[in-house]
């Protein structure tokens, strides 16, 4: 699919991983919306990219505020075609600690946002792309791209809750590409290994150096830039589909 001109909706858009595809695609002719509920960091990356962009507070979870938020970009563009699924949480919590055992509500927390909270958006999204005019002698009428993480493979001691979102991404990915392959529309999941984003601020920089040892090659942390490169090269390659690209380095989390 060509970007320039194409309605864009990126999830979690306000910040590291979805940011950079907002500013990618943007700079490549795109209308952009941001879906984030951060309204400080949304409102600042709009204004900056200008008219193209626009920011709306949503919450990904909530099922009236994403209807919203679509009908918002579906004016701002006046088609949505690329859905980018960047909105997600971490958590770290084991099963059984010193703190205690892991909270039901934790575990909900997470696979609410990472895992309902993409297929809302999905579910919604997709019925836009429907309507949309085929394109090309392919007929495509929209591409989708989720976000999970190496650790729905590699989970790491305290990431049942965060793996089980992000795998539950990476299974969902076949069947919604298989069912909305009759409408043209794509469904690509991006499996990041390690990237340097506000979500690892938390972290001691010596604890982010490790981190960054630990991948094969490059031996360093990824950087948003190049996640929002692959995705804009799953957009615009149209046989890519129904599949979960790992992102990483070669990293393989290991068991400690
Ligand atoms: N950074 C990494 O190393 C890494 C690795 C693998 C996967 N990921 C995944 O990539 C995605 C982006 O992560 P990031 O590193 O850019 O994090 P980030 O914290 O920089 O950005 C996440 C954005 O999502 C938004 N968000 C969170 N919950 C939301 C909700 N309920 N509704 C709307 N917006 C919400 C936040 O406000 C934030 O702007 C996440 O799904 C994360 O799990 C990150
Ligand atoms: C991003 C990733 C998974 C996480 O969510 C954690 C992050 C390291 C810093 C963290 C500390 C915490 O206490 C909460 C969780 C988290 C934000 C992890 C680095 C790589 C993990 C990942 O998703 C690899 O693909």
């Amino acid at each position: 699919m060509h970007i320039a001109n194409k309605g864009v909706i990126v999830t979690g858009g306000a910040s590291g991983l979805g940011a950079a595809c907002v500013r990618l695609l943007t700079e490549a002719g795109a209308r952009t919306t941001i879906i984030d509920f951060n309204t400080e960091t949304g409102t600042a990356l709009a204004n900056e990219l200008g008219e193209a962009c626009i920011f709306v507070k949503t919450d990904v979870t909530k099922e009236e505020e994403v209807q919203a938020a679509l009908q918002a970009a579906h004016a701002h563009s006046g088609e949505i075609n690329i859905l980018i699924n960047c909105a997600g949480i971490g958590v770290a919590e084991k099963i059984l600690s010193k703190r205690g055992i892991h909270t039901l509500a934790s575990f909900s927390k997470v696979i609410s946002v990472n895992l309902i909270g993409t297929f809302n958006v999905i579910r919604l999204a997709s019925a836009l792309m429907a309507e949309n005019q085929p394109e090309g002698e392919d007929g495509e009428r929209g591409v989708i791209i989720n976000t999970a993480s190496v650790a729905a493979f590699d989970g790491q001691i305290g990431q049942a809750a965060y793996s089980a979102s992000k795998g539950g991404i990476v299974g969902m990915t076949l069947p919604i590409a298989r069912e909305l392959a009759s409408l043209g529309i794509r469904v690509v999941t991006i499996a990041p290994g390690i990237f340097d984003t506000p979500l690892m601020a938390g972290l001691p920089e010596a604890a982010r150096v490790s981190l960054g040892q630990q991948v094969p090659f490059p031996s360093r942390l990824g950087r948003p830039d190049e996640y929002a490169s692959l995705a804009k090269h799953i957009i615009e390659n149209t046989m890519l589909n129904g599949e979960t690209i790992r992102l990483d380095g070669a990293i393989r989390m290991s068991s400690h």
